[in-house]
C-alpha cells in the first residue's frame, strides 16, 4: 500500500548546519508514529519541513504519492497536512469557542454574509463545541483564552487542530511547559483520538511513557539524522539507540516523567 507521507532524502541546511539531513520516512495511513531524539536533533526542524514552513535545501515530501514542493503551508493544510498551532496563534482576548470557530471558519473560507446566515453559523458553533468537548473543554466554552491553565491552552491548540479536519496530525509535544498533574488528561486526549481510528498521527514527546503507550511506531533522530524507525520494542532493544540516546547522552528525568 502507497504510504499516506514519505520523505526522500529530506534535508536543510542553516550555514554550516545540517538541521536535517537525508531522512527517508514513510508512513502508512491511520498510524501512530512518535519521533524522539535529544534536544537540537531537528525534531521541530522536520515538522517545519512537512508543513511547508521551512523549504528543503534537498529532497522532497510527498504527500499521497505527490510531491508537495511548490505548496504552501495552506495549501499542504488543504490537502490534509495539519500542524497543531501554538499557543501564540490563539487569540487570547477572545472565548475558547470563538477561537475553535475561527479554525473552523478559515477551513470553510466562510465569510460574514448576512444572507448565508444564521444556521451557518449555527453548524461551526455546533462543530467548534463538539472538538472541544473532545479535548475535554467542554466546560471551558465561554472562558477567556487567556484565562485557561497552560495544560488548558494545550488543549485549546488540539482542538483548533481539529477543527482543521485534516486527516494527517502533527503534535509537537502537546505536554511542553505542563505540570505532571496535567499531562494525564492530554494523554488521554490524544488516546481518544487515536482510538477514533480515522488520523494519522505524528507526535514529538519527550515523555517516553507517553510515547510508548500510544505508539504503533517510533522514530529516532540524531543530529539531523534518522537514527531508527521501528516499534516500540524494536527501538527501546534497539543497541545503537540505547547507546547514542536512551543509554547515554539523554536525560533519564525525562524518560521516567
Ligand atoms: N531557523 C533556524 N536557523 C538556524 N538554525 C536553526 C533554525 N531552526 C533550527 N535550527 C537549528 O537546528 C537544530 C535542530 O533544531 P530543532 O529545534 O529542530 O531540534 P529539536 O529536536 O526540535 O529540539 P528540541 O527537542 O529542543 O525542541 C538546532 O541546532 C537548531 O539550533
Amino acid at each position: 500500500m502507497e504510504p499516506i507521507i514519505r520523505t526522500e532524502n529530506l534535508s536543510i541546511q542553516f550555514g554550516g548546519h545540517r538541521a536535517v539531513d537525508g531522512v527517508n520516512f514513510k508512513m502508512q495511513a491511520k498510524h501512530f508514529k512518535s519521533i524522539i531524539g535529544p534536544n537540537g536533533a531537528g525534531k521541530t526542524t522536520f515538522f517545519n519541513l512537512l508543513s511547508g514552513e521551512l523549504k528543503p535545501t534537498e529532497g522532497e515530501i510527498f504527500l499521497r504519492g505527490k510531491s508537495l514542493a511548490s505548496d504552501s503551508s495552506i495549501e499542504r493544510t488543504r490537502k490534509g497536512l495539519g500542524r497543531s498551532f501554538q499557543i501564540t496563534n490563539v487569540f487570547p482576548n477572545l472565548t475558547v469557542l470563538e477561537n475553535v470557530r475561527l479554525a473552523v471558519q478559515s477551513r470553510e473560507k466562510v465569510r460574514f454574509n448576512f444572507i448565508k446566515h444564521y444556521l451557518q453559523y449555527k453548524a461551526i458553533t455546533n462543530e467548534a463545541v463538539e472538538k472541544l468537548e473532545q479535548v475535554l473543554l467542554g466546560n471551558k466554552v465561554n472562558a477567556v483564552a487567556s484565562q485557561l491553565s497552560h495544560g488548558e491552552k494545550r488543549k485549546l491548540e488540539i482542538a483548533m487542530l481539529l477543527a482543521l479536519n485534516t486527516e494527517i496530525l502533527l503534535l509537537d509535544e502537546p505536554t511542553a511547559g505542563m505540570s505532571l498533574e496535567e499531562v494525564p488528561t492530554i494523554l488521554e486526549v490524544i488516546r481518544s483520538i487515536k482510538e477514533q481510528g480515522d488520523k494519522t498521527i505524528l507526535l514529538i514527546e519527550h515523555k517516553m511513557d507517553m510515547i510508548l503507550d500510544l505508539s504503533d511506531s517510533i522514530m529516532v533522530l540524531f543530529n539531523g539524522k534518522l537514527l531508527a524507525d521501528g516499534t516500540p520494542s524494536e527501538i527501546m532493544d534497539n543497541e545503537t539507540v540505547q547507546n547514542a540516546y536512551l543509554g547515554g547522552l539523554y536525560d533519564e528525568q525525562l524518560i521516567k516523567t
